[in-house]
């Protein structure tokens, strides 16, 4: 199985990190700020110096010495990423949600407006210069982060990010962000998670065709189309590549080929090795701890980190099997992407190029209703192998999982699923009988396990995803339960914002009003793709003079 090899900066990080946790303990400590330090000096001369270091018997370094080692031969993390005034951005753009007309409403979105300002980096000179001293990558141009400790570029969340950007009317902000995923494209093959060197043994849901369709719907940009082709066919090979392909016999005994998660790393995420470890040493055998950090890593592929939706036993964390799963919406997004290269090639007259994609999604989507399709839930449901290493996959009823997923619903943001309209109107009724929809927004599942992926949090893209397919649908009933999710989501946004003074990462969508938690790390802000969420909703739905905004 296919491995990215890790580095010695990594593994000297990796060292720093759990020195770092012996000697400053549990108590609000990040793993990922130690990996993402740059280093001061060649990192011959700072192993040097870490070696030296005074400690005692059980090797443990005194919190003191440490704090004066980590000044003395590193930089802050994130001090190589330097903040940038986006050209592009004006306080009021002309045309600004035309739409939002209550005054309270129009003025925070503004406000969210100008946190582009706060997100937009460029990676420093320092990186150029000396790539070796850093574990962010280096990028031709600038770029939007999350926020907080998500320091960097992300893959999936640029979408979101790019949505929001075009309702601020920032094109050259977002098309910049598309040009640097391509050179990640040229430079690895693939888009990675996010631009840090630990990142490279994977990507993130493939939204990169769907970015540039969006630039190119706002902007007609011929020439962005143009350069992106080659990049997206090299996408397209990565995830039809072996590791990610798999073949299924249906029950009328047709053959299809799916995709899945499944990265390039059987080691602890660098970013949580000490978390990772400890979960580890559940397994005795090192085949069996290797299987599992894979399949932590390709639950980070799948940016559904974490969630039952990867567990054979939810909610045994330890039972993750996420390269055992099928997903549904991955297969949703690949059948956008072929889609988007098939009409990118007729925009570059290449009718070939458009015709073979046009052929191959057509064979997804046959696969997609095969495979995932379930009429009595009438919903897409993630599938469970049964022997990862069989070359061809025997269909068996039993093997969808029958748990309600927000994901479930995600085809329906696919052209050949929403204009369907038998199809949407039964998808609908699903959904709203689904018990995910709830009083602030759609739940990621119906399981509380203490993940993130899971209920009671709401995520702004699967928000996004699932009310565009309703709209796009075109029929009433679909727009109505779309304008009520997007209120409901917008109005939570709001009110966390007014108490917290901040936008985040994920939200309670139990309680109007409370932001979300769970997961590995505490909850975050800032932040990207809630922003650009926000705003694409606002642009879509607008805000009425006479509506309140309250819980
Ligand atoms: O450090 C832990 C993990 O954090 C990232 O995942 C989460 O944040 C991303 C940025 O907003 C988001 O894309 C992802 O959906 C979240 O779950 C990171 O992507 C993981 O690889 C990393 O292990």
């Amino acid at each position: 199985m296919a491995v990215t090899p890790s580095t010695s900066l990594l593994s000297f990080l990796q060292r720093l990190q759990k020195t770092a946790f012996e000697a400053f303990g549990a108590t609000d400590f990040d793993p990922k700020t130690y990996v993402d330090v740059p280093l001061k000096f060649a990192l011959s001369v700072t192993e040097d110096a870490f070696q030296k270091l005074p400690r005692n018997a059980n090797g443990t370094v005194a919190a003191e010495d440490l704090k004066r080692f980590l000044e003395a031969y590193f930089g802050g993390a994130g001090d190589d990423l330097v903040h940038l005034n986006p050209h592009d951005f004006v306080r009021e753009p002309e045309g600004f949600l035309p739409k939002v007309k209550h005054p309270k409403v129009r003025a925070w979105a503004l406000q969210v407006h100008s946190l582009w300002k706060n997100l937009t980096r460029k990676v420093s000179d320092a990186v150029q210069a000396h790539p070796d001293l850093h574990t962010l990558l280096p990028l031709p141009g600038s770029v939007v982060i999350p926020g907080s400790r998500f320091r960097e570029v992300y893959y999936w969340d640029s979408y979101w990010v790019i949505r929001g950007l075009i309702a601020s009317k920032m094109h050259d902000t977002a098309t910049a962000i598309v040009t640097n995923l391509i050179s990640l494209i040229e430079q690895y093959g693939f888009v990675l998670n996010g631009a840090r060197l630990y990142y490279t043994n994977r990507s993130q849901p493939p939204l990169l065709s769907a970015m540039i369709y969006e630039i190119y719907r706002t902007t007609g940009d011929e020439e962005l189309v143009k350069r992106s082709l080659p990049a997206l066919l090299k996408e397209y090979e990565f995830w039809n590549s072996d590791i990610h392909k798999v073949t299924i016999l249906d029950a009328q005994g047709c053959t299809h080929t799916l995709n899945r998660y499944n990265a390039m790393w059987d080691k602890p995420r660098p970013e949580s090795f000490i978390k990772d470890q400890v979960f580890a040493s559940n397994f005795s055998s090192v085949s069996e701890k290797q299987q599992f950090y894979r399949d932590l890593a390709s639950a980070a592929e799948s940016g559904w980190d974490f969630s039952t939706r990867w567990m054979r036993n939810p909610p045994n964390f330890t039972t993750l099997a996420t390269t055992s799963v099928i997903p549904v919406d991955l297969n949703a997004f690949v059948l956008g992407m072929e889609l988007n290269i098939a009409f990118f090639a007729k925009v570059v007259g290449d009718n070939s190029t458009a015709e073979r994609f046009l052929e191959n999604a057509d064979l997804r989507k046959k696969a997609m209703d095969s495979v995932f399709w379930n009429a009595n839930m009438n919903q897409w449901l993630d599938y469970w192998l049964e022997n990862k290493c069989e070359e061809v996959h025997v269909w068996k009823n039993g093997h969808q999982n029958k748990n309600v997923f927000a994901s479930n619903f995600v085809p329906l943001w696919m052209k050949p699923f929403y204009s369907d309209t038998s199809l949407v109107a039964s998808v609908v009724e699903s959904l709203k009988t689904s018990d995910l929809v709830r009083a602030a927004g759609v739940a990621t599942s119906l399981t509380d396990s203490g993940q993130q992926w899971d209920f009671p949090n709401g995520w702004a893209p699967l928000q996004h995803m699932l009310v565009e397919g309703l709209l796009k649908s075109g029929s009433q009933e679909a727009r109505s339960l779309a304008e009520e999710i997007a209120i409901k989501w917008v109005t939570t946004n709001y009110i966390v914002y007014k108490k917290t003074g901040l936008m985040h990462e994920k939200l309670d969508v139990e309680h109007c009003g409370e932001f979300g938690g769970g997961g590995e790390y505490v909850p975050q802000t800032g932040f990207g793709w809630s922003n650009g969420v926000v705003l694409a909703f606002l642009e879509e739905f607008g805000w009425p003079e006479d509506r309140d905004i309250e819980c």
